[in-house]
Parts: C-alpha cells; sequence; structure tokens
C-alpha cells in the first residue's frame, strides 16, 4: 500500500509535519474544545509564495478572535534552497511570525527543545517572540551495528520555519470562500527523504499547474503548538484533520481540506466512480470495481511489508533497469497509454505502478519524480488524488463496467496530468475485457494511462503484449533482500545474525514481500532473529528447490542429488518434512497441476518429464518416497535414509517397498528398538552375511538378499559415482559391489566384494577415496571391509587401516 508509513517512531517526516499544522485540534479553544473561536481566522487565512520561494501564510486582518487581530504571517521556506551549501539542503526552516496572532500560536515560543521519538532535537533558531524556528538533527548513536545497513538513515536535520511574508498574497476568494492562491513553492525535506537530497534540494518551481492544484485546497490555518507537541504540524484545519494521530505511522501526509475540492471540471461520473485512490483495502464501491479506499495516513501497518512499501523509485530494490527507464520516460514525455509490469510476486510491480502514477502527476521540476512534496504528490500520497484508480481486475470483466472504465479513460484528467488506471492481477481480465481496452485505447484522452500488473506475461493475450510497454521485474537478488532486512530490524530496533538474514532471503525466492514476511513473523518471537530461530520458523523448502532436487535424483545425477539433499538437510528442512513436500510435488505433477502454476521451473519440468516412460518413473519415486516417508518414522538416521531413497528415484525397478514384504529394502533393516524393521528370520539372515556390527541392536543392515540388493545398487552407484577419477570409477562399477551394509547412529560399515584378489589390492589401495564418497552418502563415518572369498580388509576411514581374515 502506497499509503503504508514508516519510521513514525523513529523519524519524523517533514512532510507529516507539515500537514499537522493543519491540526484541528491545536485551533480548537482550548477551555471548550471547540473550532468556533478560530473559525475566522481559518477563513482569513491567505497563503502566498514569495520571490525567494517561500510559501506564506497571512492571517488578513479583520479577524478578531481570541482578543487578537491575526495580522500574523507565516511562511515556509526551505533555508537550504536559496544559494545555501548542499549540506544545508536537509535543514528545513520553520519560523514563524504571527504577529498579533501569537496568542493562538505561542508554543512557538516554546519551542526551544522538543523531543522527537527515538532521536534527540535539537534546536538552532529562535527569533524572537514572534518568531520561532525549529531545527531538528538526528543524532543516532550506535553507528558501528548500522554502518552496513544504515547508510540510507544517515544523520539529517530539518529544520522547519515560518518567516514573514513580504507581499499580500491574496489573489481571489472564491464565494464558498476557498482561497485562491498564488503559485506557491512548497519546499521540505522529509527526513526519510533526505538522502535524495540532491534530487530533491530544488524544489517544485511555481508554476501554473502547482498553483491551480493549491487553488483546490481549502482554507489553511496554522498551529505550531499541536503541532510541536505532538512531533507533528499540519496545514490546514477541520474536523477530520483531527483523525491525525501523533503516532501516525502513515506517508507522514494526511489531506483533510476545510472545503469540498473545486475542480477544474465536474466530474462526468458517479462519485462512486470517480471515487480517489486511497491506499486501504477495506470496502469496494458499487462503481467497476474500484477499491474504495480509507486515509490509510490513520492507520497503523499492519506488517512489516505495508509499512516498508517503497513511495520513491529509490525505495524500489533491485529494479534500477525499469526505474531508469520509467524515469526516463517521463523526464522525456514518452508516456504511452499501456503499460504492463511483470514478474514474479513479490518485487515491487504494484509499489511501481503506484510510484510511477504518482511521477506522472508530480509538479516537480527535477528529473527524479515522484518529489513526495508538490501538491499533486501530496494528494495522491494521501490517497485523495482523483485521477489515480487502481482497479479490481475481476471486476471490470463485466460489460457495464469496463464500459464505464472505458468512458472515463476517454475523458481528460480531473485534476491532475494523467489519470492512471492501475489493474492487478491483469490475467484475470476476460479476452473480451481486454478486447474492449484494447479496441478503446485510441479514443482515450491522450493523458489516460493503463499500467497492467501481472506475475506471467505468457497468460496475457498476444495482442495485449505486443500494443503494451513490458516492463519486467526480475527475482530480487538475495543479497539486496538481506540488506534491505537488515535495515528493517535496524529500525525496527531487532537483533539479528547476519546469517539469519541471508538465510531468509535465500528462502524467500527473489520475493522481498516474502521475506519481509518472514522477518515480520520471526520478529514477533521477540527474540534474537538467529539461524537457529528461523530454521524453526521456516523450516520448509520452495516447489523450485524441490524441483530441482527431484530433477537430479531423476537423472542420476547422483553427486549433486546427495550434495543438494545434504545442504537442504543440514540446516534448512527436516527430512520427514522433505520427503512430505517431495512426495506431494509429484502427486501434484502427476495430477497435471503444473499445468495451471505459474513458476517457470515447474513448466519445464512438467514439459521435460512428459513421456510415458517419465510419468512411470515419477509414480515409481512416489511410491518409493511414501514407502520411506513410513520408514523415516521409525528411523534414527532419517537424512541417510533420505539420502539413499533420493538414489533410487532414477531406477525404473522398483524395489518391493511393501510394508508387508520382509525383504523390503528398508523395512528389513529395522531393529529391536524400532530403528529400522525386519522379520527375525531376515534379521538372521543379515547377521549371517554381516555377523560383526549388526549384533549392536541400535544399528540396521541391508544385506544381499532380496529387494536390499537395488539400495545397495543404488548406493555403490552413487558412491561410485563420487569418485572423482574416471579411471577408478570405472574399476569400481565394474569389478566391485557394495555386498552389504550397517548403518548404526555414528558410523556405518560397508562391506565390499571383489572377485580377483588384484582387484581387493587396487580397491585397498583406494580405500580413502570409497570410504569418502560412501561418507558423503550416508553422511557418517564409514567402516569398509573388502572381501574376496575367505579374505577380508577392514579398513576405517580415517583411523588405522586393518586387515582382518575369517
Ligand atoms: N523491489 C522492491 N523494493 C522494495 N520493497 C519491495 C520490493 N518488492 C517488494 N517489496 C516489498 O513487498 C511488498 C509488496 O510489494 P508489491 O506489492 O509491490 O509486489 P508485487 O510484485 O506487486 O507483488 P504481487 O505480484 O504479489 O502483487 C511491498 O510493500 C514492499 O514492502
Ligand atoms: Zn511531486
Amino acid at each position: 500500500m502506497m499509503m503504508d508509513g514508516r519510521r513514525h517512531s523513529v523519524d519524523i517526516p517533514i512532510s507529516r509535519t507539515l500537514i499537522a499544522l493543519r491540526r484541528v485540534r491545536s485551533l480548537r479553544d482550548p477551555s471548550t474544545n471547540s473550532m468556533s473561536k478560530f473559525s475566522a481566522l481559518l477563513e482569513n487565512a491567505n497563503w502566498e509564495t514569495n520571490s525567494t520561494n517561500e510559501i506564506s501564510l497571512q492571517f488578513m486582518g479583520g479577524c478578531q478572535q481570541g482578543g487578537s487581530d491575526h495580522n500574523g504571517l507565516a511562511s515556509l521556506k526551505n533555508s537550504g534552497l536559496n544559494g545555501k551549501r548542499e549540506e544545508e539542503v536537509d535543514d528545513f526552516e520553520m519560523r514563524c511570525d504571527f504577529g498579533k496572532s501569537k496568542t493562538q500560536l505561542n508554543s512557538c515560543e516554546n519551542s526551544g527543545r522538543v523531543e522527537k521519538v527515538g532521536a534527540p532535537i535539537r534546536t538552532k533558531k529562535l527569533e524572537g517572540l514572534d518568531n520561532c524556528a525549529l531545527n531538528q538533527e538526528d543524532v543516532h548513536g550506535n553507528k558501528s551495528l548500522r554502518e552496513r545497513y544504515c547508510s540510507n538513515h544517515r544523520d539529517k536535520g530539518w529544520e522547519l520555519a515560518c518567516v514573514t511574508p513580504l507581499s499580500n498574497c491574496l489573489e481571489d476568494v472564491d464565494s464558498t470562500n476557498e482561497l485562491i492562491l498564488g503559485s506557491p513553492i512548497v519546499e521540505c525535506m522529509d527526513q526519510s527523504m533526505s538522502r535524495k537530497k540532491s534530487q530533491y534540494k530544488s524544489q517544485v518551481k511555481s508554476s501554473g499547474m502547482v498553483g491551480d492544484v493549491l487553488s483546490r485546497l481549502g482554507s489553511p490555518c496554522l498551529s505550531v503548538s499541536d503541532a510541536l507537541s505532538s512531533h507533528s504540524i499540519s496545514f490546514l484545519a477541520n474536523e477530520e484533520a483531527d483523525l491525525m494521530i501523533p503516532n501516525d505511522p502513515g506517508c507522514g501526509i494526511s489531506c483533510c481540506w476545510t472545503r469540498t475540492p473545486r475542480f477544474r471540471e465536474s466530474n462526468p461520473f458517479s462519485d462512486a466512480e470517480g471515487r480517489p485512490l486511497l491506499f486501504k483495502d477495506v470496502a469496494e464501491t458499487a462503481s467497476f470495481g474500484q477499491r474504495s479506499w480509507k486515509l490509510i495516513a490513520n492507520e497503523t501497518p499492519r506488517s512489516f511489508s505495508q509499512k516498508f512499501r517503497p513511495k520513491s523509485f529509490d525505495e524500489l530494490v533491485g529494479q534500477n533497469v525499469v526505474t531508469k527507464s520509467l524515469l526516463n520516460a517521463i523526464s522525456k514525455g514518452r508516456i504511452t497509454s499501456l503499460y504492463i509490469f511483470h514478474g514474479p510476486r513479490g518485487t515491487g510491480k504494484t509499489s511501481a505502478s503506484r510510484i510511477f502514477a504518482a511521477a506522472l502527476n508530480c509538479l516537480s521540476l527535477e528529473e527524479f519524480k515522484p518529489c513526495c512534496l508538490c501538491r499533486e504528490c501530496v494528494l495522491f500520497f494521501s490517497g485523495r488524488i482523483r485521477d489515480v484508480k487502481e482497479i479490481d481486475s475481476v471486476r471490470i470483466n463485466r460489460a457495464e463496467r469496463i464500459r464505464s472504465l472505458i468512458k472515463n479513460a476517454s475523458i481528460p484528467p480531473v485534476s491532475s496530468r494523467f489519470k492512471v488506471f492501475i489493474i492487478d492481477e491483469c490475467h484475470l481480465l476476460h479476452g473480451e475485457t481486454w478486447a474492449t481496452i484494447l479496441n478503446s485505447l485510441e479514443n482515450f484522452s491522450q493523458h489516460s494511462v493503463f499500467v497492467m500488473i501481472t506475475p506471467d506475461l505468457e497468460k496475457l493475450p498476444r495482442s495485449a503484449v505486443t500494443r503494451s510497454q513490458r516492463y519486467h521485474f526480475p527475482k530480487i537478488k538475495d543479497a539486496d533482500i538481506a540488506t534491505r532486512l537488515g535495515n528493517i530490524c535496524v529500525e525496527e530496533g531487532i537483533d539479528f545474525d547476519l546469517v539469519a538474514l541471508d538465510f531468509i532471503a535465500a528462502k524467500s525466492n527473489g520475493s522481498l514481500r516474502d521475506a519481509e514476511m518472514m522477518l515480520d513473523q520471526l520478529s514477533l518471537l521477540g527474540k534474537r532473529i538467529t539461524m537457529s530461530l528461523a530454521y524453526e520458523l521456516i523450516g520448509v523448502v520452495s516447489d523450485d528447490e524441490l524441483l530441482d532436487l527431484l530433477d537430479l535424483a531423476l537423472s542420476s545425477d547422483t553427486s549433486n542429488t546427495v550434495i543438494r539433499a545434504r545442504d537442504l538437510m543440514r540446516s534448512r528442512i527436516d527430512p520427514m518434512q522433505l520427503v512430505t513436500q517431495l512426495a506431494n510435488l509429484i502427486m501434484d505433477i502427476l495430477a497435471g497441476k503444473c499445468e495451471e502454476d505459474s513458476s517457470e521451473i515447474r513448466r519445464k519440468f512438467s514439459r521435460s518429464h512428459a513421456s510415458e516412460t517419465d510419468m512411470q518413473r515419477l509414480s515409481h519415486a512416489l511410491k518409493i518416497l511414501s514407502e520411506t516417508e513410513k520408514q523415516l518414522r521409525m528411523s534414527k538416521n532419517q537424512s541417510t535414509w533420505l539420502t539413499v531413497a533420493l538414489l533410487q528415484l532414477s531406477s525404473l525397478e522398483t524395489p518391493s517397498l511393501n510394508a508387508n514384504d520382509p525383504k523390503s529394502s528398508l523395512r528389513n533393516a529395522h531393529d529391536r528398538d524400532g530403528d529400522f524393521c525386519s522379520t527375525s528370520s531376515t534379521e538372521e539372515s543379515l547377521k549371517l552375511l554381516f555377523p560383526c556390527s549388526c549384533e549392536d541392536s541400535k544399528s540396521h543392515k541391508l544385506g544381499m538378499q532380496g529387494d536390499c540388493k537395488a539400495t545397495l545398487e543404488s548406493i555403490w552407484k552413487g558412491a561410485t559415482e563420487l569418485c572423482q577419477s574416471n579411471s577408478l570409477k570405472n574399476f569400481l562399477r565394474k569389478q566391485g559391489k557394495l555386498s552389504s551394509l550397517c548403518v548404526n547412529r555414528d558410523m556405518a560399515v560397508a562391506e565390499l566384494e571383489f572377485h580377483h584378489p588384484d582387484y581387493v589390492s587396487k580397491a585397498e589401495k583406494s580405500w580413502k577415496m570409497i570410504a569418502s564418497s560412501l561418507q558423503l552418502i550416508l553422511g557418517r563415518n564409514v567402516e569398509i571391509r573388502i572381501n574376496l572369498n575367505a579374505a577380508e580388509i577392514t579398513i576405517t576411514n580415517g583411523m588405522q587401516k586393518q586387515l582382518r581374515l575369517f
């Protein structure tokens, strides 16, 4: 949501401060809490910009409320913009000269020191009784922790000053007492935006359009006292303005006009249709599906992703190409009527569409837009702009609604430069809806812009794609995500381990929203964000990673299967969970669900595993996995057996994994304490084959009988695959085999068999490599025994070499 506030507890955005000038409470009679006492003041206020680009607010004579004649004047200016050095640009001054109206506004005089939440504020200037100045600077400490993340939050100061205006500014007061203002220059520097000072250092220049828009604002009224006490200042006053709350976490700007705004032309549509975009999803209006929004500025953000939604292009992480190109399009005036923003979820498409809409209407003459400061931006960020609409794609599938929308788009904007229609999830538009829109493109007002958003370009009609300007939002790099998370942690005062943030970033699959949501959840635990905490909460693997693993396993890429599986299980997922997820995924694929899924990796996987044999292999894999799942419940060596099971997925020879089959490869290795199952007869035969280690009741063993053979073959194949030397690999495959395996909690004993004494000695020479490969697959120390008939050589990896004879 564009209006999501941020840093409300740390920084005070100047924009919010300015808006708070309108707060009605400050203008109320303290004894009665009534506004009436000051109504004349409101009616007689006048704003103007003078030649030095200062905005002036003048309280005209004749108002005799409160024992004063209110000839006082106030103006706003950015002291840094009139030839000051760049370092000073951040300083935004407010000086007040209210003349006789100081009775109402006398708290200016008390502004010698103002506390800002989370950071001390220092007052630079205090200009006598009639003037006040507030200059606050952040004094962030604790730099060391923040250095990596706080580049955006370096110390900034701001100064707000009201200065006596020079001229008579009243140009017009219309019949409804609305003020028509001259061309003011709004200059303010939000702390949160101060890093953009190079872009923002110059103000919104005075222009007819600025004046035009300002003229639609109601009577402004000024109070500083309340503003200071609540760390915010407002421009205007009316009853609604009281919605502003001191800890308002919104974007910092709230629009609460005293009068109904006048527009260039009356809105030809119903109120509902013309309702402006306000960035808070609450209810829906009856019109073509446009959402009705509440002033988000008054609401507490419910999540980090709401709170930290980017509000300008430079806050958009990892989308530099898009940003640059959109900004260039605006600065060169090359705006087309149809844009498509596409790319994976949570990468900033919706945010960018809103920023784009704001930038299109921004009045700043600077290249970097939106400035967030001009009146159009103020309107936009307060959600009061009438010409930007966010439309529910499902709802406009109805004929009358799309007609209404098209009609609306054919008419020039109400008050802004561009009418922007943002249609999220546009792949849900029906073909006819698309056709109507595309056929009407020519008839749209030159100033109507459609921004369509979808995660999947391929689902859109070709004709739409070819007639639009497309912007791809790629997945966000893990490093960028981790940095962003770090910034959020610093801002929210959350302790964290870097590695945990990296982990969250890796888990979020390029979606910053997912990452922020995970962080949000973890932060609720109220502890330091650590790896183990993250693992506890997130221990699942994305579909894409699962598909990757499955692909490796099915393609007999033993080494990578083992490496990937071990990697996942080491830190990221419990083997039980992994096997369940894999089985579910295969079921989805077999059920054809991948066709509907938007993931490219899934579609690719489906395409490359579409043959009959592939389907058989997949159902075979499913059988193995479902059987493995049962076995793992009873096993203490879950990761080993899951790895072994994965190595069997590529084979089409289905080992009998029937739970009732005593020879089942995995089942028949059950030991007495339930680690692996076997019938007593199988156990006997295993002992016979491999008498020494399996006496340990905690171990389980696979022998050469029945279907154990297939498992042993898979493991042997995997192990040989992992040998780096090709000649050794070929030799072991051809001449040797794994004749039995006994695994207990700490180690495994593998029995190898060769047909010739020379082979035995050759294998013996390479025992380390063989043992290492088996070790990798089995995930524990491995003792190997190399047999030739009655001869057996025992070699313990990493320990001394031993020859044992029966
Ligand atoms: N590129 C980004 N830069 C900064 N924040 C981002 C970015 N992408 C996503 N976010 C975070 O994720 C939240 C959601 O982003 P947004 O709605 O713009 O993504 P989206 O691509 O439109 O997602 P979807 O396709 O699901 O609608 C934002 O509020 C913001 O906190
Ligand atoms: Zn602007």
